[in-house]
Order: structure tokens, then sequence, then C-alpha cells
């Protein structure tokens, strides 16, 4: 049984995905999504309602989570069954609820998470996945979606979309025809077996778990409004009372650094090459070969501070000697676009390593880090993670590139935060809220130029210096 083009699969829809602000408070810990729960009788017009609130909000990083994705998968005999419209997709044991908990949690909590996709034409879900990460705002939506106890502790507002039971009948009709590839009679005797019994018996008594119900649906413009309204001026109040990190961490000398902060040994050659990087006349192409020295430096002892495992090996005399492995689970994570200068070094001495990206750029006016792209290796909870920026300066970027890297589910302990030049202060705000992550640095430069909230190291902009994009 293949998958038609023509199958409804279950439906995740990102709508609006870029430049979140920071998710997390000054000590690095999630600030929890905002979740909204829509049911309603089928074809009632909960996905309808759902995108309606999506396109009215004005917050990033939104996502619409279908509960078809949940259904679970059928025996061979229930397969038969549901293919002669004779099996109840509308009792509630028909969604694997443990699933659906595991999804939402995970999006609650900030986490990244895979979604599964469903197949209205094979009654089956589909082997694909949908990857999804960084909604501030969830809605979920489905027949059962104010049914499971814990689902609803999650949800910030509860929503029960009531529409006439011949208006859903109709829309179902014209629906199932043309998406899920059903003919009207099999339409029919689903409908009058099992949609409406469970609709009287399971779904029409949610309600009671409702904040609110809206009558007619989508047709019902002023509850829509009001709902929306209410929605938005409670994710701005949220907005206004949430912990940011501070652009400067608090460090005054006095309190100093803890030794999770590994700084290369100040040779003279290395002093070299921080003078040359520092200094204001340095043309552009003893700039770049310099930062590439410097980075391999800076690289290798980042390395130095992986786990390894021991090996023992025979010597061409036969003598055994002990020694370490190479690591093949180092993930290497640029924050672009400055760290791309030394995911180059890493390229260059590691052979067998996984590559992230994750673009941050700083708002305009706030200087507050957004996130705008991420791609990271799978499994991140199983790899070392080498995080590459070229300079630690307020420590914000930082921050954010940490926060989604354990979001990902890398272990903070196995996280080493490598960077060109570091400032105290950055280092201090990250040491605060990161405490067992690694950060190895080719130099602690203390001076900093600030104008306002633009805060520029001793190399000034580094990436423009780097790649030539001075003004
Ligand atoms: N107010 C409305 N007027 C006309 N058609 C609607 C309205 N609300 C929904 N529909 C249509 O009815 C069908 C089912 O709506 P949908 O929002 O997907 O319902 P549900 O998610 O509850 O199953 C869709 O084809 C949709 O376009
Ligand atoms: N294989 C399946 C699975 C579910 N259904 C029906 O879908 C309805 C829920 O979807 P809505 O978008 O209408 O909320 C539900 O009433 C099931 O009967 C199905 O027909 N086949």
């Amino acid at each position: 049984m293949g998958v038609t083009a023509k199958g409804k699969r279950g439906s995740t829809l990102l709508l609006k995905s870029a430049g979140r602000p920071p998710w997390y408070t000054h000590d690095g810990k999630n600030i929890p999504a905002y979740m909204v729960g829509i049911a309603g009788g089928s074809a009632s017009g909960k996905t309808s309602v759902a995108k309606r609130i999506f396109e009215s909000l004005d917050v990033p990083w939104v996502v619409i989570v279908s509960m078809d994705s949940f259904y679970r998968q059928l025996t061979p005999e229930e397969s038969t069954r549901a293919f002669e419209n004779n099996h109840d997709f509308d009792h509630p044991s028909s969604t694997d609820y443990a699933s659906a908990v595991r999804v939402l949690s995970d999006l609650k909590q900030g986490k990244a998470t895979e979604i599964p996709q469903y197949d209205f034409v094979t009654h089956s879900p589909s082997s694909e996945r949908q990857h999804v990460y960084g909604a501030s705002v969830v809605i979920f939506e489905g027949i059962f979606a104010l049914y499971n106890p814990e689902l609803l502790k999650m949800m910030d507002i509860r929503i029960f979309v009531d529409t006439d039971s011949d208006i859903c009948l109709a829309r179902r009709l014209k629906r199932d025809i043309t998406e899920r590839d059903r003919d009207p009679l099999g339409i029919l005797q689903q409908y009058e077996r099992f949609v409406k019994p469970a609709y009287d018996g399971f779904v029409r008594p949610t309600m009671n778990n409702a904040d609110v119900i809206i009558p007619r649906g989508l047709d019902n413009e002023i509850a829509i409004g009001l709902m929306i309204q209410h929605i938005q001026r409670q994710l701005d109040e949220r907005n206004a009372t949430l912990m940011r990190p501070k652009l400067v961490g608090q460090y005054s000398g006095a309190c100093g650094l803890k030794d999770t902060l590994i700084t290369l040994p100040q040779s003279n050659q290395v002093r070299a090459m921080q003078t040359i990087l520092c200094d204001r006349s340095t043309p552009r192409d003893d700039f770049v070969f310099y930062a590439d020295r410097l980075s391999r430096l800076v690289i290798e002892h980042g390395l130095g501070q992986l786990y390894l495992e021991k090996k023992s090996v025979e010597t061409p005399m036969g003598m055994p000697y002990q020694g370490y492995e190479l690591p093949w689970n180092v993930a290497g994570v640029t924050v672009l676009r400055a760290g791309g200068v030394m995911e180059k070094a890493l390229r260059s001495v590691l052979r067998l390593a996984h590559y992230g990206k994750i673009l941050i750029v700083g708002d305009p006016e706030s200087h507050e880090p957004r996130l705008h792209y991420v791609k990271l290796p799978h499994a991140m909870d199983k790899h070392q993670v080498l995080l590459m920026d070229s300079t630690i300066v307020s420590g914000a970027n930082a921050m954010m590139a940490i926060r989604i890297c354990l979001d990902h589910g890398a272990r903070e302990e196995n996280i080493v935060f490598v960077s060109l030049l570091a400032t105290p202060q950055g280092v201090y705000a990250i040491q605060a809220a990161f405490p067992q992550t690694r950060i190895v640095v080719a130099m602690l430069e203390p001076n900093i130029a600030s104008d306002s909230l633009l805060i520029r190291s001793g190399y000034g902009l580094f990436g423009d210096r780097y790649f030539g994009t001075e003004s």
C-alpha cells in the first residue's frame, strides 16, 4: 500500500518561524511555550480556527499540531475493517496519547521534537516525522484535544468549536471525498455508526473542559476576534515580564571566573597573533591568515577537552601501546557567520565530525540576539559538542547557542564552547547560566568599546574584517 499524493497527512504547520528572541531566563532556563487547545466535532472548523489565530498573532515561531498525527497503528484485522468503513476512529482508544503527551511536553518545554505524520488514505502513520523546534506558541487541535488530563494541564487556553452537526456532515462529505479518497456511501455509514455516537458520548462532553466555546466556528468573527485579542494580550504580558538575559553579565573583577574557562597558553607566538588581530591597521590578508592560524590552535585546545576512550594497539616492534581512540561523535556547531572561520579549522584537523549551523542575528534596535536558523546533527545527546564562535563579547549569542544545543538534547557537560577572544563579562554571564559548559578561548580581553547597547571587542567586527564586508 503506497501513500498517494492525495492522502491527507496529519498536518503540522509551521507558519511563522524566524527571528525568535530569547526564550529563556538570564539563568539559562527555558520559559514554557504558550499552548492553545482546540477541540470540536469532525469538520466543525477546528483547523480553520487554528489557522486564523496564527495568522493574527504577532509572535514568531508558532506551530499548529494536529491530533491526526497521533492516530495509532492498526492491527491487520483493524486495518481490513477500516477499509470497509467499519473501524471506530472516533473512540478515544484510536489515539496514541503517550506519543501526543511526549511531543507536546517537548514543545511546551521549548525542546526540539519529531512529530509523526498520518495518512488518511492508508489509515496508517507514515514513516516520516516532522522535525519541529522553537515554538513560542503551540496550537493543538483535534476532536479529542480537550480529553486527556495530561494534555489539558499543559494548555494555557482551551477552546471548543461548536458547529451544527448537519453543517459538519456536509463539510465532512465534501472534504473526505476530495482530500481523503473516500466514497460518499462509506462516509455516511462511518458517520452514522461511529462519528455521531462518539461525538455525543466522548467529544461533546469535553466542552466542559473548555475556557471558551465558539459557536459556528470561523463564521463567528466576533468570538474569534475577542479570543485572539485575549491570547495576544496574555502573550504581551508574558513577554513584558520575561527575564531576558542581560546583554552584559554582572561581572566585576572581584568575583573571578570559574575554572570551566580554559585559556590557551599565552606563548609569545599567541600574543603576537592576537596583536595582529587587534591592530586596526592590519591588512585583510594578514587578518585572515592569522585568524586561521590562531583558530587551528584554539580548536586543537578545544579538542583536547573531549572525552576519549582508551585504546591498546601493538607497535611495529610487537610491543603493546596504551593510548586513546579519536572520537567519532563530535558535533561541530558553528554560530554563523563568524564561527565559520573556526569550522574551517576544525575540518582541517578532525576527519570525523558532524556539522551544524546556527544563525543568530542581533536585533537592530535592542541588539538582543534573535534566532533565525538552526540545523543540527541527529542524536545530539550522543555527541560531544564543539560550539564555535569567533568572539564572546556580551555572552548573549553564546548563551542562545548553548540553549539551542541543550534543547536539541545535547548534555551540558558535553559542550565545549570555543572562541578566539572572550571578554570576562561575557564568560561570567555564560558561566552563571551554564556552569558545566567548558569555554576554551585563545585570549581573555577585558577592554570592550561600548556604545549604549552595542558592545565591541578588541577585534572590532571580526566577521566583517575576515570576510571583507566592512563598510
Ligand atoms: N465557516 C466555514 N465556512 C465554510 N467552510 C468551512 C468553514 N469552516 C471550515 N470550512 C471547511 O470545512 C472543512 C473542514 O474544516 P476544518 O477547519 O478542516 O475542520 P476540522 O479541523 O474541525 O475537521 C474544510 O474544507 C474547511 O475549508
Ligand atoms: N484513518 C482515519 C482516521 C480518522 N478518520 C476520521 O477523522 C476524523 C477526525 O479528523 P477531523 O479533521 O475531522 O477532526 C474522525 O472523526 C475520524 O472519523 C478517518 O476517517 N480515517
